[in-house]
């Protein structure tokens, strides 16, 4: 499968009887940094969820390449986690490590060291007792994409990771994602921001249900593309 780490070959993805995601077709290389853009309701959270294996294809094929089969993490929605949780914000990003400790093992130096180099390195040095209830939004996407750190994947997904946040707070994260790509991993985005997507994302992927347009942002981001995807979204906006 060449240099592709995730292959879609017509695939579809529904929710019961409604098609979320129809036909798509296209591939994530290796060590891309792409963006997942489209109107509300338009199939971006739908299909990081087939990507990551939690939701089944109707229809079609999703192919996961070696590394993104063993070594795939995704940062979900803020919507998605259960705040009330009695977790410390230590313990949500020391469960990044879960695929190298197990569930029995327990916790070495060597991990505890990575847990607080993680948290300085998003700016919770302190924040490692704090009950995750009681982080403001931007403080809990932090800790969330100390967590990514702690998986160490070669394959990232982000649903909406800059939602909730400040400018400041935007700007330091973005440099954490494209550092990660950087380092040559492979790295997919939901974004809603395009002027971030245009300056950052060399690749981006436009659903509306279905693709859109897929391939270099320049090429994908133009007002037609745009159009359509609105219209085929009616109702919605970007
Ligand atoms: N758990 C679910 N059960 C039933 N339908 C769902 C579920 N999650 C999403 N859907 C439906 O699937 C369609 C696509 O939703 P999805 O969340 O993938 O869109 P999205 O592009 O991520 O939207 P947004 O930008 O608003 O987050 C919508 O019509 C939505 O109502």
């Amino acid at each position: 499968m060449s240099n592709a780490v995730i292959e879609l070959d017509q695939v579809c993805l529904g929710w019961r009887d409604r098609v979320a995601v129809r036909d798509v077709t296209g591939s994530f290389e290796r060590g891309s940094l792409t963006a997942i853009v489209g109107p509300n309701g338009a199939g971006k959270s739908t299909l990081i969820k087939g990507i990551m294996g939690l939701v089944s294809p109707v229809r079609g094929r999703i192919r996961l390449g070696r590394e993104a089969s063993e070594q795939m993490a995704c940062l979900p929605q803020l919507g998605e986690l259960d705040r009330s949780f009695p977790v410390t914000t230590y313990d949500l990003v020391a469960m990044g490590a879960w695929k190298r400790t197990g569930a029995w093992k327990g916790y070495g130096d060597a991990e505890h060291d990575r847990v607080h180099a993680a948290l300085a390195r998003v700016g919770l040095a302190d924040f490692g007792p704090r009950i995750i209830g009681t982080l403001s939004g931007g403080q809990l996407q932090r800790a969330l994409f100390a967590r990514l750190m702690l998986h160490d994947a070669s394959t990232l997904l982000l649903d909406e990771p800059f939602a909730a946040v400040d400018r400041h707070t935007t700007e330091e994260l973005m440099a954490l994602l494209e550092n990660w790509h950087g380092e040559g991993r492979t790295v997919i985005a939901v974004l809603h921001d395009l002027d971030m997507v245009r300056s950052h994302f060399p690749q981006t992927l436009l659903m509306a249900g279905q693709a859109v347009a897929w391939g270099p942002t320049e090429q994908v981001l133009t007002n037609e593309n745009l159009h359509l995807a609105r219209h085929l979204c009616a109702g919605d906006y970007l």
